[in-house]
Order: C-alpha cells, then structure tokens, then sequence
C-alpha cells in the first residue's frame, strides 16, 4: 500500500512538473519584453498583485517586475531563493527577463550588485524547462578565472538548485582526483570551471563531449576574453556547438567587438545597468589615495595595520614572493591580528581553507590578484592596495571587494610619486572613480626596516624570500604595459632593498637571460632523451644495442610525442595550462647550442641486415628490405642510422596516431550522441503515454517501465560534485545515501536485510 502511495505520488509530481514548464513557457513567451528594451524603465508592478495566469486567461507581466516571486521561474528555484533572497537587485531585474526568454546576454553591472544570481537562475530554469537529465549530459558550462571565484559560485549553485533534480560538478586546477572526475564528467548537468581543467577534460576525457551545450556563462567575462585566456578560450569555443545561449557577466565589460565576435553572440542584449551611474564603484565605498615612497611602503602598511586592529583587510601586492614575504615577515613581528595569505602559488587545498577561513574571521588576507574578481568576502571593512593595479579595471575589481551590495567600505591606494598618473586616470574615468588623495602623516609612521633587518638575521630562509620579494617587484613594475603610470628606472632600489630588511640589494639578472640559460639546460637535457631514444630504439620499438647492434625487447615509452605535457602559464595563475613542447617537438635551432659530445652520439653504427622480429618490409617496388635500411646511411664501410629520417618517420607515425585518435573521438561522441537520442526518444514517450493518463487512479497496476526506473526517473535528486562532498559520494556509491534512496527502495533494502537475517 504504502509503495502505491509512494508511486502515486511521484507521479503526481511530474505530472504537476509538466504542468509547470507547460505554463512557464506560455507565460514566458506571452509576456517577453522586446528586444532592446530595459525592464528597469517599466513601472515596477505592486508587490500584492497576483503573479502568474489571469483571470482572462493571460499572464502577468515579468519585465518590470522587483520581486523573484513575480519572475515566471520554478517552483524549485523560488524556494531556493526564499530564505535569502526576495527583491531583485538592479542588474538582475534588467537583466533576467530578457536571459529567460533565450537571449544572450553583455552584462555590466558594479562590483557586488549580484550578477552571479543574473546567471545562475536563467541556466537552471533552461535546463529544467528542458527537462534536462543524466542522460542529456553537459547542459550548461560557467567558466570563471580562478578557482576560489569557481568554488564560490559553485555553493550559490547549490543553494539556488538545491531542490532540483539536476547534476553539477566542480572543475578546477589543482585537484588531484581528475581521474575520478573524467568518470563522472559526462554525465553532469552544469560544470562550473576554470578554462584550463575544462581543456584538460575536453582534450583527454574519451567520452567528454559538450554538443547539446544550452548555456554558456563567462562570469569575469572581460578578464576571460583577455590575452592571458585567449588561447583556452578559444580552443574550448571551438568545441561548443554555435546554437546556444551565451551570457557574459563582468564589473569591467569588454567592447571589443572582435572580442564579441569570437563567441558568435546572436543580437545579444547590452545590459549596462550603471552605466549612467556617477561612479564606477560602489556608492557606499570610500576611496583615497596616498603618496607613500617604495621604501616607506611596508612601514606605512605595518602602521596602518596596527591602528585598525579590529578591522577585516585585504591587502593587495603585485607579485607571490611579496605576499608571502610581507606576510611571514608581519606574522614573525605579531601586529595583533591574524595574518593569512592567498596567492597563485599555493597547493589548492591550502587556498580553498584560507578563502573559507577569511570568509569566518576578522583578519587581515595579504594576496595577489587572485583574489580581486568576483570573490564575496563577508564584511571586509578595508581594502589596501600597496602596489598600483595595473589599470583601471584592476583598481575597480579590487576595491570591489568591500562595499558589497548593501554594505559599506574604505579603501587606501598607496602610489609611488612616479606612478602618480594612475590617480589621473582614476579620477578621470567614466563613470567617476571618486578617489581623494590624502597626505601621509609620517610622524604616525611605525619604522620597521630595524626589525625586519632582524627577522631577516634570525631567520636565514627569510632572507632568501626578502631577495625573492624585491627581484620580482622589480620584475612585475618593468613588465607593465602602461609605461606612463610605471617607471623601472625611477624606482628608489637601494632603499627599497634596505626597506626589507636586506643588507645589500640583491642582482637583478634580466629575466630573460635567465630564461635563456634555463631554455639551454631544458633542450640540453631533454635533448638527451631524444638522442638516447633514437640511439636505443628502432622505429619498429625494437631496441638495439649499441655494442652489437642486437634487437631487444619493443619500448615505446621514449617517443610518445602526441602526449601533452602541461605548465603553469605564469606564477599567478596555475590554473592556466597551455602545452610546453614535448622532447620531439624542439626546434632544430635550439639544437645548436648542444655540446658536440652529444651530437657526436647522434650516428651510430648498425647493422641493417640483422633480423628483427618476424616483420618483413617491402620497398615501392616490392622488394624486401633490410628492416633498418630506410634510415640508414653508409659512409665508406660502415653503415649508420640517419637521425634525420628516424626524426621524419616518428613526426609521420605521430601524426597518424594523433588522426587516429581523433577518428576515434569522433567516432565515440556520435555513438553516446545516438544512445543519448534513443534514451530521450523512449523518455519522452513514455512521459508522453503518462500524461495522457492523465491523473486517473493508479489501480493496482504498480509497473513502471523500465525507463522510468532506470531513466530520468530514477531519483535523480540533485547530486552536486565537490570535494566537500567526498563522504556523501562514497555513501551514495555504496547505496547508502537517505537523500538519493528513495522511500520504496529504502523498503526494499530493509526487507532484503531482514530476510538476510532470517536466512542466517
Ligand atoms: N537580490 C539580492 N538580495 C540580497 N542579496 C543579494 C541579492 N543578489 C545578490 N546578493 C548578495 O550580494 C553579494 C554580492 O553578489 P555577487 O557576488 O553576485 O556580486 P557580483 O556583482 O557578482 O560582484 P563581483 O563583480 O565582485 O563579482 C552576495 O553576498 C550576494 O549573496
């Protein structure tokens, strides 16, 4: 009785479901605003109107509208939303009615003013009014710069989807259960990601494959289609299907229309709701600027630091080194306040419990610009940014850090007397950047170069980072662009150095040189595998030894020149993946600098017309051929291999395998692309069968097909992926999850336990 009870109600459910999207579709397309249009310009309709179908048969009007409750979205996601969010902020009651309706969107809105909810709503009522399931895959992809900014929009994913019958799952750099995720990958609803782990998936996942894509979301979406990201970028739009919606979110909007172009956006829907804002950055932030010479920086930092001990901070600096130096450097004197550091170069779960633990605690957080965009630190009362972004946009993403939708905020620019046209081209930005610059009161001023000079003497590694810290300063200031805000040659080094505690300024090699000498000793010793390879195995994988010239055992390992290697872009963001040249793909160029000892290993003497193996080999004119003879070479008597040949034939064996793989790949994507079909095709009848049933009585016949058991219908009760969630996944891979099980299977599984009892 009680599992008839349990079915009919399940089935009241997606009758009641279809119900829904039916009406939310009508609703949606009855009452569409124009393209073009902007909903804040509508008169905002009273918050005690009914909401929904009239009694004319009509729907009310959503474009306008300022409460969530009024948008023609699920039941499911308004309750996500209730408990925190009611009204609607600016950017998201002018940008939702136009993304529910299908359009893309370019929207621009100030830092925290909740433009993550302006996407995440439309991607999960699409997907839910596509009724999108398991066997649908990837339904959406939110792309965002850094890891942190994923991981946060990953939890406002799950408390907005949180009753939906949708799949999610996380995808960053830095996790070391990849192969896991390429398991579960394709069968997730919405993936949140960073470009280079999404490249990494859609380069090597087999079965991975994004072409029934509905959504795609760029959130930091200026910083995304910058350079540092082009080539990911690029190479990822080019696997997504071109029918799809696209939103891109950003505080900083791109309006390069050749950066627009790249991602075929279909009369997209300009959505700049401060545009006419007199400033750029949030109203209740207070901004000032202050003079502070390079070398009283850390002094004036430390300063301010003690007479705000009860304040949240965030302190920007431009480079890694500088922020773990001031940072160890500032905890070994004890201001007072807890100290944290967030930057690019730490391992992924330290970053992770650093972001949730400055998110809990008063403190002060010293990082890089890893954490300038996007991310939502609770009540930060002050940000310092003690080394000059390096524009505008810099400056507005990272004051945006406090001063979040409804709270207030101060923030302090410390600018060397050389880069004082930064705060020229702040004030004079459109809108306004309100920034006063205010003088220092260097008799408040702690010195502190006496103490750091100690630290530096007690601790010996303290000194190596000082060193480190002042190398890449330098470094950072000569690789800006903006040659008018940022002077190498004006920078005060030997006070700066003294400034660190340091007791001598420490060389600065030019980096390139220095990227030189490590190029040389790279091709130098992968040079080395090369020639061994090609000394040691014969393109057949045969080994031969040099002294005799036998044949061993086949070894493939050495020339796996289609296999990829991955490196850090930079030291900011190790997110960011591009290939490095692989042993065999080196130019011939960089050869030359090899000492001759190892060209000299290059020709080897062999004997070609030893046997190998059971291969015979025929020339075009069908006679056989000694196995090695086609890459060998005979000067006087004796015969040798030609490495440049060998070098052809691994470039042309390469190349076939890479034309293999991708067949392969093509070949796998369309049969999971027809399975997927078939699936929804049966699916849809079936739904189709149910609802012509309509709500009669379920009278005894408690058969379900077996799509539905196995199908979309099978409890698939939202299951977001994420490492936090690594307990639950391990239950619910057991079957022992109460929030995946339904009550008829929990029956099941108890009467099975109980007559296992009585059996035994
Ligand atoms: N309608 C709303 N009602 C109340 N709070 C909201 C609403 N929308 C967003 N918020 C809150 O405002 C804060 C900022 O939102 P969000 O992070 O989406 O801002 P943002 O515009 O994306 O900022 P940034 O440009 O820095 O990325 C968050 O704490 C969020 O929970």
């Amino acid at each position: 009785m009680r599992r008839l009870r349990v079915k009919k109600s399940r089935k009241q459910q997606r009758l009641s479901e279809s119900q829904e999207i039916k009406l939310l579709e009508q609703w949606i397309e009855a009452r569409k605003p124009d393209s073009g249009t902007n909903p804040l310009a509508i008169p905002a309709q009273s918050p005690t109107a009914p909401v929904g179908r009239t009694a004319d048969g009509g729907f009310t009007p959503y474009a306008g509208c300022k409460l969530f409750r009024q948008l023609p979205i699920s039941r499911k996601t308004k309750e996500g939303l209730a408990p925190k969010y009611k009204e609607m902020s600016e950017i998201q009651r002018a940008s939702l009615p136009h993304s529910l309706c299908g359009r893309d969107i370019l929207g621009a809105a100030k830092t925290g003013s909740g433009k993550t909810l302006a996407f995440i709503i439309p991607v999960v009522e699409k997907l839910y009014r596509a009724r999108w399931g398991p066997e649908d895959g990837v339904g959406s992809i939110i792309i965002s710069p850094t890891k942190e900014l994923a991981g946060q929009l990953f939890e406002e994913l799950k408390v907005i989807g949180k009753n939906h019958t949708l799949s999610a799952g996380l995808l960053i750099g830095g996790r070391k259960d990849v192969d896991a995720e390429k398991d579960r990958v394709s069968s997730l609803n919405i993936l949140i990601c960073t470009p280079g782990r999404l490249l990494q998936h859609m380069n090597e996942t087999p079965n991975f494959e994004c072409s029934q894509l509905q959504v795609l979301v760029l959130d930091e979406a200026d910083r995304m289609l910058d350079k540092k990201f082009k080539g990911e970028l690029d190479a990822i739009i080019s696997q997504l299907p071109k029918r799809r919606q696209t939103l891109l979110f950003s505080a900083t909007q791109t309006k390069s229309v050749k950066d627009l172009a790249r991602l075929s956006l279909k009369d997209p829907e300009y959505i700049s709701v401060h545009a006419e804002a007199v400033t750029a950055t949030p109203e209740r932030l207070k901004q000032v600027a202050m003079e502070v010479p390079l070398d009283q920086k850390l002094n004036m930092l430390w300063s301010f630091i003690k007479s705000h001990l009860r304040s949240k901070m965030i302190v920007f600096l431009s480079t890694c080194k500088q922020v773990k130096f001031v940072y160890e450097a500032f905890k070994k004197l004890r201001p007072g306040i807890p100290l944290k550091c967030l930057h690019g170069n730490m391992k992924q779960n330290a970053r992770m419990a650093i972001y949730l633990d400055f998110c809990e605690t008063t403190s002060v957080l010293f990082s890089t610009d890893v954490a300038s965009r996007g991310l939502d630190f609770p009540a930060v009362d002050w940000v310092i940014q003690v080394d000059c972004p390096e524009d505008v946009a810099a400056y507005i993403h990272r004051v945006g850090r406090t001063a979040r939708f409804t709270s207030e905020g101060n923030s302090v620019l410390f600018l060397l007397p050389s880069e004082r046209e930064m705060l020229t081209k702040l004030q004079s930005a459109e809108p306004k950047i309100p920034i006063q610059l205010r003088k220092v009161k260097s008799e408040k001023m702690e010195q502190i170069s006496g103490s750091l000079a100690s630290v530096l003497v007690k601790y010996p590694e303290m000194q190596q980072l000082a060193k480190r810290a002042f190398i890449t300063y330098v470094r950072s200031i000569n690789h800006q662009k903006d040659k008018e805000v940022f002077d190498v040659s004006k920078l005060p080094l030997e006070e700066y150095s003294a400034s660190l505690g340091l007791p001598m300024k420490p060389n600065i090699s030019s980096k390139s040189q220095k990227m030189k000498n490590k190029k040389e000793t790279v091709v130098e010793q992968e040079h080395k595998v090369e020639v061994e390879a090609e000394v040691l195995y014969n393109v057949d994988g045969f080994r031969v030894d040099v002294e005799d010239g036998r044949m061993q055992k086949p070894a493939v390992k050495m020339m796996q020149g289609n296999v990829k290697s991955y490196r850090a872009e930079d030291e900011e963001e190790d997110d960011i993946l591009v290939p490095t040249k692989s042993s065999v793909e080196l130019d011939k160029s960089e050869l030359t600098i090899l000492p001759t000892r190892i060209l000299k290993k290059k020709k080897l003497k062999i004997n070609v017309h030893r046997p190998v193996g059971t291969r015979v080999k025929y020339d075009d004119d069908g006679n056989q051929v000694a196995p090695l003879a086609a890459f060998a070479i005979t000067e006087g008597a004796d015969t040798m291999l030609e490495p440049e040949k060998v070098k052809e034939r691994y470039e042309k064996l390469r190349e076939e395998m890479k034309q293999h793989d991708k067949e392969d790949k093509v070949l796998l994507r369309q049969r999971l692309r027809d399975k997927r079909t078939k699936d929804k095709m049966k699916l849809k009848r079936w739904r189709e069968e149910e609802e012509e049933e309509g709500d009669e009585d379920i009278n005894g016949d408690d058969s379900e097909s077996d799509l539905g058991r196995k199908g979309k219908m099978k409890n698939t009760k939202i299951n977001f992926e994420s490492e936090s969630d690594d307990d639950r996944k391990m239950k619910k891979m057991k079957g022992f999850d109460a929030d995946v099980i339904s009550l008829a299977e929990q029956e099941a599984l108890a009467l099975k336990l109980l007559s296992s009892m009585h059996n035994s």
